[in-house]
């Protein structure tokens, strides 16, 4: 038959990229600090959308393998992942465009917070079981997030907390963060499987959650406090884990300590994690 008896194939005139982001669509506004890749700006987007602009600084992010991978995480969806919206490509720097979450980071969060929140121990858990099923929907998805801590966790209005930058670690091209000897590598997050053979999974997430959690319920403090890196993996290659946080339920603890078995098989899913807070949740609260 001839083409034109044929049906259009159902992405016709769908193949604007729509993870394509037109600068024109962009308003610039105060800066809100800068990370790995460089400075942050408040946007809005389409005159209403309230943005977060990453400028990628040159050099600092293997930028044409992001591009391709910003199609799949366009389509990572969920109410505690922070959104990416898309990309602006066509122009150098690059621009990453997100969702814009109010209150900023959860680590600073939780340090301006200390005083109520330490007191609020179920807000504490709400906290760790809203970033729990943001893992959850990754875990499902097979999508790895490499860097999860309270520093990469955003909040937004109504104590709503999302994970944030998900998967960006292996587009970062500094080596003092991506080999495990360099002064920026997560060390305090990592599990042995990481320390030893930089084995990434979502058992090695469930591991960096159980530090999360205690970052969370001790407010914002340090793990492991000013200890060296060296001296940090000498301990988690030894199985000496993290004490229990003072104003922590020995329920919750117990949970933290399920993320840090030694065997990255030993750990629960995400899936389970999930079940296990909330039931701990209505038990104690
Ligand atoms: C007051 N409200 C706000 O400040 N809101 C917000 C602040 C930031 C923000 C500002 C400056 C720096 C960073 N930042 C921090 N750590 C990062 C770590 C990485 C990896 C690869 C190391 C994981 C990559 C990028 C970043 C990064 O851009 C962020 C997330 C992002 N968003 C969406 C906000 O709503």
């Amino acid at each position: 038959t001839s083409p034109c008896d044929r049906p259009a194939p159902a992405t016709a005139g769908l193949s604007h990229d729509k993870w394509e982001i037109d600068h024109s669509e962009l308003m610039l506004l105060d800066e809100l600090g800068s990370g790995q890749f460089g400075v942050v700006r408040r946007g809005k987007w389409r005159g209403t959308t309230d943005v977060a602009v990453k400028m990628m600084k040159e050099g600092t992010m293997s930028e044409d393998d992001f591009i391709e991978e910003a199609k799949v995480m366009t389509k990572l969806q969920h109410p505690n992942l922070v959104q990416l919206y898309g990309v602006c490509s066509k122009n150098r720097p690059i621009f990453i465009v997100t969702e814009y979450m109010r209150h900023g980071s959860l680590l600073n969060y939780l340090r301006r917070h200390e005083q109520s929140l330490s007191t609020n121990q179920g807000l504490l858990l709400d906290m760790c079981i809203q970033i729990c099923k943001g893992m959850a929907y990754l875990e499902r998805h097979n999508y790895i997030h490499r860097d999860l801590a309270a520093r990469n966790c955003l909040v937004g209005t109504e104590n709503i907390v999302k994970v944030a930058d998900f998967g960006l670690a292996r587009y970062v091209l500094d080596d003092q963060y991506t080999s495990s000897g360099g002064s920026k590598f997560p060390i305090k997050w990592a599990p042995p499987e990481v320390l030893n053979y930089t084995r990434f999974s979502s058992k090695s997430d469930v591991w960096a959650y159980g530090v999360l959690m205690w970052e969370v319920f001790t407010c914002g403090k340090m793990p492991y406090g000013r200890m060296k890196n060296s001296e940090v993996v000498e301990r988690v290659q030894k199985g000496i884990i993290l004490e229990k946080p003072k104003a922590c339920f020995k329920e919750v603890y117990d949970v933290m300590k399920k993320c840090w078995a030694p065997l990255p098989e030993n750990r629960p899913s995400f899936r389970i994690l999930k079940d296990t807070l909330i039931n701990v949740s209505q038990g104690i609260l």
